[in-house]
């Protein structure tokens, strides 16, 4: 087999249950380079899909296999996974910088080469003025680029998103709809991100995953969200039919 071929993640009968709820036979596939978006209403179970990729939660059953080997025999610090919280998670009693370059330090770095990547990054982000800062007090839009940096840093060929324009307004959106264009461009690495908004999916996605009450109902390309033939429940969630 072609190794060019083979997915970057291979999501593969998961189970998964938390108190009540549970992820049910959840397969699919992600490709390098590609953007996914994951839709769904609040409690679908898109985070819990996002942990078990990452490898934080362990399935009842089925497996993620991360560039062909299961995740959880994976140790965490080989994974390479860049992960952005919902609510950026950031170490409240670190600076920008030293969140930004914590992982080059758990690798090992000396001080100049983290100092020198993370003030590269940093650069390309827009934020080298609020290196010396606590996260307490960025401002949002300014938290989620020091929560990306901190992600992408390691150049992760897999970058993964908690809902990560929800908290924005509307015109930061939109330089944050660019910016995650470009990331992927430049740092060439597959992004999954979930997200209640399925506009933003559709701009930003090359294709588009409908996930309800822990069921993945299709995955399908951006454009042909509204052109499925979807069941009469994902046609009610996407609201298909309800023109005047
Ligand atoms: N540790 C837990 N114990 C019990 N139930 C849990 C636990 N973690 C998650 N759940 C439940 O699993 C369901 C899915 O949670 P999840 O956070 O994945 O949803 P979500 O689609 O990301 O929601 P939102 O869009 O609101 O962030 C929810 O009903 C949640 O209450």
């Amino acid at each position: 087999m072609e190794k060019s071929k083979e997915p970057l993640v291979d999501v593969r009968g998961l189970n998964l249950s938390r108190g009540d709820f549970c992820l049910e036979d959840i397969h699919f596939t992600v490709h390098a380079g590609e953007i996914l978006a994951i839709i769904g209403k609040t409690g679908a179970g898109k985070t819990m899909i996002l942990e078990t990729i990452a490898g934080f939660s362990t399935p009842s059953s089925g497996d993620v296999r991360y560039k062909g080997v299961d995740i959880q025999k994976i140790p965490l610090h080989a994974r390479n996974i860049g992960y952005l919280y919902q609510d950026y998670s950031l170490f409240p009693h670190l600076t920008a910088e030293a969140n930004i370059g914590y992982s080059l330090k758990m690798r090992g770095l000396s001080k100049k080469e983290i100092r020198e990547q993370v003030e590269e990054i940093a650069s390309r982000f827009g934020i080298t003025h609020v290196l010396g800062q606590y996260p307490g007090t960025l401002s949002g839009g300014e938290g989620q680029r020091v929560a990306l940096a901190r992600a992408l840093i390691t150049r992760p060929p897999l970058l993964l998103l908690d809902e990560p324009f929800s908290a924005l307004d509307p015109v930061t959106k939109q330089g944050f709809y660019r910016m995650l264009r470009e990331i992927q461009q430049d740092f060439g690495c597959a992004v999954v991100f979930v997200t209640h908004d399925f506009i933003e999916a559709e701009v930003l996605a090359n294709r588009i995953g409908v996930l309800l009450g822990g069921r993945l109902c299709g995955i399908v390309p951006s454009q042909g969200l509204y052109t499925e033939n979807w069941s009469p429940e994902v046609q009610a969630f996407l609201g298909m039919g309800m023109e005047a």
